[in-house]
């Protein structure tokens, strides 16, 4: 499929199908700027970016069950913060609805498919409610209701439940709400990042994200051959206090292609005492000195994007 065929507007690679939680956060900040071209996974999101498909939108982080695994694991890839980077995000209020194929009873369901992080927001009402149902992870929130409106799963469709949007069911005419609002958390919500390919790719008018002077910074490791990086780790209080910058938050996934147990960690950062820029130095030449010193450190890094 050529994304850009049969439009002239861009192209923003999603986790689809469509009627994903992904899906909604990009067109509130798109709207009918882009072409909207759905993904398998979110690893494919990340590999499907090109300069014909300049724009992905990717969870990050959910405020109730934590980062997405996915998401942070597609970030160890070394095209990101080289072809691929990190713009901007959207914060997007998600409402759970337990989904059935029309007819079917809470007693009839044996089986609940969703994405793995809709399964972890509605713990509690699963507990509750279905404790002896299996827990079925899918690629997407739409991907489950699709599989049960189509009846393409493993299972017998009226035996089965899908976690999602219930926008879902204005797509699928079998489908019906059983349950509405069962997450757990009040006020759940799911933080996503914006990427582009290409670090100054222009956004469509009037949908280019606030600049909040933040930043995302892979720790790749020691510089050094592989067997200093195999018996130096990386001490993250050292580049903390070299970085000299406003930590948001830090997450940590295994090391690719290096010795066991060895850590990637991911430092989003921020230069929050100074947003006005008088007299404060401009936030990339900020960043940019901050990167030296890690540098200088021996400490190798990659920005993977700022906004
Ligand atoms: O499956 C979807 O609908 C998605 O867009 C993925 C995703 C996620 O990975 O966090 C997005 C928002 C919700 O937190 C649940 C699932």
């Amino acid at each position: 499929m050529n994304p850009a065929s049969d439009s002239t507007r861009p192209a923003l690679a999603f986790l689809g199908p469509v009627g994903t939680f992904s899906h909604q956060a990009a067109y509130e900040c798109f709207g009918p700027s882009v072409e909207y071209v759905p993904q398998h996974t979110i690893g494919d999101v990340f590999q499907s970016l090109s300069p014909h498909l300049p724009f992905g939108v990717v969870p990050q982080e959910n405020n109730t069950n934590g980062s997405v695994v996915e998401t942070y694991n597609s970030l160890r890839d070394s095209a990101i913060g080289h072809d691929n980077f990190i713009r901007g995000y959207i914060v997007l209020t998600v409402s759970h609805c337990l989904v059935i194929r029309r007819g079917v009873k809470l007693e009839d369901i044996k089986h609940v498919l969703s994405h793995e992080q809709a399964l972890g927001q509605c713990r509690s009402f699963l507990a509750l409610h279905l404790p002896r149902a299996s827990l079925v992870p899918t690629d997407s929130t739409a991907s489950a209701a699709e599989e049960i409106a189509t009846g393409t799963g493993a299972f017998d469709p009226y035996t089965c439940a899908a976690i999602c949007s219930s926008i879902i069911v204005t797509i699928y005419k079998n489908l019906e709400v059983l349950q509405e609002g069962i997450q757990d958390g009040e006020g759940n919500s799911t933080r996503f990042f914006i990427l582009t390919n290409g670090s100054d790719r222009g956004f469509p008018p009037d949908r280019i994200p606030p600049a909040q002077r933040q930043a995302l910074i892979r720790i790749d490791g020691l510089a050094g051959n592989q067997t200093t990086r195999k018996s130096k780790r990386v001490d993250i209080r050292r580049v903390i206090d070299t970085l000299d910058l406003d930590i948001l938050r830090i997450d940590r996934r295994p090391a690719l292609h290096v010795s066991t147990f060895q850590d990637i960690y991911f430092l989003e950062v921020g230069d929050m005492g100074s947003d006005d820029e008088n007299g404060a130095l401009p936030w990339l030449e900020k960043f940019s000195q901050a990167k030296g010193r890690l540098e200088a450190a021996g400490v190798e890094s990659t920005l993977l994007g700022h906004w």
